[in-house]
């Protein structure tokens, strides 16, 4: 029985405004998509890599990442996230018993998150997501108008209304690798299908999938190395945690 794991790398990283696809940008001089790569296999515990890569980049992917210490597979993406993990989970086959899903963004993902995620996973628990308490104040708020524009002519600002506060200490801020049974996971996207084609509807976690089937989905301790970069601030974060190791 085997680990496949899905490396999602598809995404074109709008937000952090790079004119490359953000999987391709260095962190401490290293493509994103190789740190992600070599993270998974250090971990011992994945056998095998499918990366999810843009439409027509399939041969940059497979130069990007470089030698890997287990075997390495790139695919298509497709329009989402949801999209580009089904295409991934195309190439899991019967001998995959456990899958698990990264994000290419989340490079410096140290191996024990990793492992940790796997062992819940052969301990039993089939749906297993690593999270982090949730340290700001989280409100929930409506929109609220915009403000005037200012004197300057500068352009009116958008103003939300605060509903409420919500209880913190139930709040889990949710990481990846996220790691499941591969029948399970099949059977979540197989009914989640319909929300893969459009940003608005698909699921922004393969675990939300898992949720809507009703099925229990357990959580691990997450690291803060595993941080996502989004934007130009996360990478300037990622740079100075590598400098640091
Ligand atoms: N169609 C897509 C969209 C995203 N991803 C991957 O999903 C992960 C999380 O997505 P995110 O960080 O939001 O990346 P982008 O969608 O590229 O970012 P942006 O929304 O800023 O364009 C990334 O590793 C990204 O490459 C993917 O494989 N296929
Ligand atoms: C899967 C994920 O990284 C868990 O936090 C996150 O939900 C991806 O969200 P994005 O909006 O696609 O970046």
């Amino acid at each position: 029985m085997t680990t496949l794991a899905i490396l999602t790398a598809a995404g074109s990283g709008t937000r952090l405004g790079r004119e490359i696809p953000k999987a391709f940008v260095d962190v401490g001089g290293v493509p994103m998509i190789a740190l992600a790569a070599r993270g998974l296999a250090a971990s011992g515990v994945v056998d095998a890599v499918v990366i999810t890569a843009p439409p027509g980049r399939s041969a940059d992917m497979v130069a990007a990442v470089g030698p890997l210490s287990v075997p390495c597979d790139v695919v298509e993406g497709g329009a989402t996230r949801q999209a580009s993990v089904a295409a991934g989970l195309g190439r899991a086959d019967a001998a995959t018993d456990v899958v698990l899903v990264h994000d290419a963004a989340r490079p410096l993902a140290p191996p024990a998150l990793v492992e940790r995620v796997v062992t819940a996973v052969r301990s039993g628990r089939s749906a297993v997501v690593p999270g982090l308490p949730v340290t700001d104040t989280i409100k929930r708020v409506v929109p609220d108008g915009g403000s005037p524009a200012a004197p300057g002519g500068e352009s009116a600002q958008p103003v939300e209304r605060v509903v409420d506060t919500l209880d913190r200490t139930a709040l889990r801020a949710v990481q990846t690798p996220q790691g499941f049974d591969r029948e399970l996971l099949q059977r979540a996207h197989a009914e989640g299908a319909a929300r893969a084609a459009a940003e608005h509807l698909a699921a922004t976690d393969d675990a939300g999938l898992v949720e809507a089937l009703g099925v229990p989905v357990h959580m691990v301790r997450g690291d803060a190395a595993a941080l996502k970069i989004t934007t130009a601030h996360d990478l300037a974060v990622a740079e100075l945690l590598l400098e640091g190791r």
